[in-house]
């Protein structure tokens, strides 16, 4: 097997699929046991990681809160700086704001507006890319701090849901990197 190979599978094999989660028709992706395996958990952190360097990235934004486990030690591994995008009412400082919908609900994700500027090129990183709703919103908030995107990376995209065509006109010609398609 080539070593891309072997990480697909590696990464592949420590996800569970749990049916009717968080509510009936939803296949839940749990990557819990992923996280606990040291060896799958630095795969995922170098590939993420490498995503910054052929993107040129010079911050990743991770999204709550699954996308924190994921992005902050890929920022610490490319040696960039992680910003948090964080659920609605949970940053001090003075943020920017936008609504979204996502496969199970709606939500409105925040960033504090002082740590995203023009010349910033940001990696957004998060575990699921499902209908897409969270990454354009994300996407939305980077542009509007001034900041350019430089690529979204996700460990999973859930093809059926649509959310990469979905994001074709948000990303404006950025890559959206998925390790795994389902
Ligand atoms: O593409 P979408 O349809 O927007 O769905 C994907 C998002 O949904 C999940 O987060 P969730 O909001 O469940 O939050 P969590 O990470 O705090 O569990 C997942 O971690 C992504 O952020
Ligand atoms: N099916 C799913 N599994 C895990 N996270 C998700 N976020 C949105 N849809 C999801």
């Amino acid at each position: 097997m080539t070593e891309l190979t072997d990480v697909t599978t590696l990464l592949l094999s420590r996800i569970r699929d749990v049916a009717d989660y968080p509510e009936p028709g939803v296949m839940f992706k749990d990557i819990t046991p992923l996280l606990a395996d040291p060896a799958a958990f630095t795969a995922l952190t170098d590939a993420l990681a490498g995503i910054v360097g052929s993107t040129g990235a010079t911050k990743i934004v991770g999204l709550e809160a699954r996308g924190f486990i994921l992005g902050a030690p890929a920022a610490v591994r490319a040696g960039v700086g992680f910003i948090p995008v964080r659920k609605a009412g949970k940053l001090p400082g003075a943020t920017l704001s936008q609504a979204y919908d996502l496969e199970y609900g709606s939500a409105e994700i925040e960033v504090h507006a002082e740590d995203l500027s023009s010349g910033d090129r940001v990696l957004v990183v998060d575990d699921v890319l499902a209908t897409g709703g969270t990454a354009e919103a994300s996407i939305q908030l980077i542009r509007r701090a001034g900041a350019d995107v430089a690529g979204l990376a996700v460990l999973m995209e859930l093809g059926f849901l649509g959310g990469r065509a979905r994001l074709e006109p948000a990303l404006a010609g950025a890559p959206l990197e998925s390790l795994l398609t389902v």
